[in-house]
């Protein structure tokens, strides 16, 4: 569903990415885990178009992500941390506004709608200005928007901050359903205990390199993601 290969890139002449590879098949959730500078966020803006590369090639669906950009958006999501919002909208006006952008029909947009803001429990507020969120109902808000065309393919960035735990777990199962039902997703997290619980494959990124990737129980075999990760930034513990 996303095949990054030997993906680099620079700020200016500072080289962040150093040739990046990455497959991520229809079921699977696959964790991307890094210090704080380590490459994440560019690999992911990389990987949406949001970004230009120098080097490499990034397919989705096996669709080359310059060549097909709107064919390839058409069946992705992107959740960035820090979702930028619409504050002057209603939590449905932005909904329909994304709906609309996708040509998802009335029908769809209002079961799926209906059906994830219950489970965000966000029903009572769809009608209420954005600017009177909080930062969690923000980021519900953009989950919902962003799962609104039913993409095949899930990014997101730090999805958990922020989130309360109710709402952690609900976005846990729908990862799940989604997979079970042939999407892929991919998100990056310092939350290591959510990784080693969820994800089915896990890529852990060192100054722009990946260092370490695999199925989950490959990745830690008799120890745990902490001190896989610890070992790999080379800390002693
Ligand atoms: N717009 C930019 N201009 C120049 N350098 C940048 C820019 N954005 C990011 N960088 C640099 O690229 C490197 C990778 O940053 P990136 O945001 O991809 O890291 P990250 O792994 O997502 O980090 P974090 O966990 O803190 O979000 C860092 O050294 C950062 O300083």
């Amino acid at each position: 569903m996303l095949k990054i290969e030997k993906l680099v890139k620079a700020y200016g002449d500072k080289l962040v990415l150093h040739g990046i590879d990455l497959e991520i098949k229809p079921g699977e959730i696959y964790g991307f885990i890094g210090k704080n500078g380590a490459g994440k966020t560019t690999t992911i803006k990389c990987v949406m178009g949001l970004l230009d590369y120098d080097q490499g090639n990034i397919f989705i669906n096996g669709m080359d992500t310059k060549k097909d950009p709107l064919a390839c958006k058409q069946i992705s999501a992107y959740i960035p941390d820090n979702p930028r919002l619409y504050e002057f909208l209603t939590g449905a006006e932005y909904i329909n506004f994304v709906a609309d952008i996708y040509g998802v029909s009335e029908e769809d947009r209002m079961d799926r709608t209906l059906r994830l803001a219950k489970v965000f429990d966000l029903t009572g507020d769809l009608g209420s200005k954005i600017s009177s969120y909080s930062h969690g109902m923000k980021q519900k808000l953009a989950i919902i928007a962003a799962l609104v065309h039913d993409p095949k393919l899930l990014i997101l960035d730090e999805p958990f901050v922020g989130l309360d735990p109710t709402a952690t777990h609900f976005l846990k199962e729908l990862f799940q359903e989604m997979v079970a039902n042939g999407a892929a997703i991919f998100f990056s997290t310092h939350v290591l205990e959510v990784a080693q619980n969820l994800c089915h494959k896990i890529a852990i990124i060192k100054d722009g390199k990946i260092v370490k990737e695999g199925v989950t129980k490959d990745v830690i075999q008799d120890s745990s993601l902490e001190n896989i990760f610890l070992e790999l930034m080379g800390y002693d513990h």
